[in-house]
């Protein structure tokens, strides 16, 4: 298979580093290390200069199909704990993020919850 110049053998497999690309600064601007949910303020395809950067659930024919599934349900329950809660990173957070395929804390992300009255 050929990919611009690139001659790809039979049987390669190729991995799409998601995370590197979603801080790509072509594309995502010159903050894209930072985290700013507000770049997503217009929607998912005005979030970086290219409407199909955000990568998360893959795109075309095999796009997840769980996808809005997901994100609605992500936003249902965070709604609800803000609602009922006021979180603080915990002292014994460590900063270590790992690329697994998604980017995860290392050692965790302990928080505390403290009550909303
Ligand atoms: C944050 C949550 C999720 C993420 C980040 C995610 C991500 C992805 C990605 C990247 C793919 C494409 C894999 C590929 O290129 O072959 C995929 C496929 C798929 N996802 Fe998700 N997913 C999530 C949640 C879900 C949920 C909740 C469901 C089901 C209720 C689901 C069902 C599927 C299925 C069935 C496929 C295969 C689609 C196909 O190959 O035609 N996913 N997901």
């Amino acid at each position: 298979m050929k990919l611009g110049s690139l001659v790809i053998p039979k049987g390669t497999t190729i991995v799409v580093p998601i995370v590197k690309m979603h801080r790509d600064k072509a594309v995502w601007g010159s903050d894209s290390d930072k985290f700013n949910p507000l770049r997503f303020e217009n929607g998912v395809s005005r979030a970086a200069n290219h409407p199909n950067a955000f990568l998360a659930f893959s795109i075309g024919p095999r796009v997840c199909i769980g996808q809005n599934f997901a994100l609605m349900e992500a936003k249902t329950v965070l709604t609800m704990i803000l609602q009922r809660f006021r979180l603080n990173l915990s002292d014994e957070y460590k900063h270590a993020p790992a690329d697994h395929l998604t980017l995860q804390p290392q050692n965790g992300l302990p928080v505390v919850l403290q009550p909303i009255n």
